[in-house]
């Protein structure tokens, strides 16, 4: 068991302040111009608040959600020979999609791994396959040992929170869009994460991109879903 997967103890149960009214949390309405700085401010508290909550989970809820997160990315993927396709080496307690790897890599798909620069520089994607060598990069996660840069035609993104809309809130150094903003071609974008990271709206900024999907244990959520569906 390592340090993500002990349930936090004395975790207060998830605040739902933010799903019944962004004006009693003191933030803009969906409509109303921004003030950045306190967004930003929310988007701290809100991570915090988020990761507190997915490691409070019960370690064998995580696993379970996150093989039922597996099963439908790897649908959603569909014929994976050829492809290539990034995912992440797991930690603070997101989806271990590692087993999804595994699969992808099995059935012809070219599987790789987010690597960090420099803070403020887009993320490179190299090749790597479970099994193949790992070493500590920035902030101590793993990445590939031996260096080759792939460009991924699926990035699979995990998420701290994620609103309809389908923008995502991760960690903050701003690294996926970066890296979006500069490949040479958008890849597909899904976005993984528990069920318990939806918010009401993540508050994008200019520089936030939106994903194609999120992935959680109870199904596939495309942007604004719910008003096609009211809609038709
Ligand atoms: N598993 C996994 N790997 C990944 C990502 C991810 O979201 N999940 N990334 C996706 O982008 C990149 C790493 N992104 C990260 C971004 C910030 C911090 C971090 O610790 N930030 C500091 C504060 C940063 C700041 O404000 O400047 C912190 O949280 O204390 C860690 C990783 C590449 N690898
Ligand atoms: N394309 C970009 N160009 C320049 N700066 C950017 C870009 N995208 C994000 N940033 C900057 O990065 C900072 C963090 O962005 P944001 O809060 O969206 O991070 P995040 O999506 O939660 O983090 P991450 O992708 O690392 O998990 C912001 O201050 C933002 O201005």
């Amino acid at each position: 068991m390592d340090e993500d997967d002990k349930p936090a103890s004395l975790a207060s149960p998830a605040c739902l302040l933010h799903e019944v009214d962004p004006d009693y949390a003191g933030l803009p309405g969906p409509t109303e111009p921004r003030d950045w700085p306190q967004v930003n401010r929310w988007r701290k508290a809100e991570r915090e608040r988020l990761i507190a909550a997915r490691l409070a989970m019960p370690a064998e809820r995580r696993a379970a959600f996150g093989a039922a997160i597996a099963a439908q990315a790897l649908a959603e993927i569909g014929a994976a020979d050829g492809l290539v396709v990034s995912a992440y080496w797991p930690f603070r307690g997101e989806p271990d999609l590692r087993p999804l790897l595994q699969t992808l890599a099995a059935s012809g798909g070219r599987t790789a791994l987010p690597v960090v620069i420099a803070k403020g520089q887009p993320l490179e994607f190299h090749a790597w396959q479970p099994g193949d060598p790992l070493e500590r990069g920035v902030w101590n996660i793993p990445i590939p040992a031996v260096p080759h840069p792939v460009i991924p035609d699926v990035v699979i993104a995990p998420v701290v929170g994620y609103d309809p809309a389908c923008y995502r809130l991760g960690y903050g150094g701003g690294f996926f869009d970066r890296t979006l903003a500069a490949l040479p071609r958008r890849p597909r974008i899904i976005g993984v994460g528990y069920s318990g990271a939806r918010c009401m709206t993540i508050h994008p900024q200019p520089h936030d991109i939106a994903m194609d999907m999120i992935v959680t244990e109870n199904g596939v959520v495309r942007p604004y879903d719910c008003t096609t569906r009211a809609l038709t």
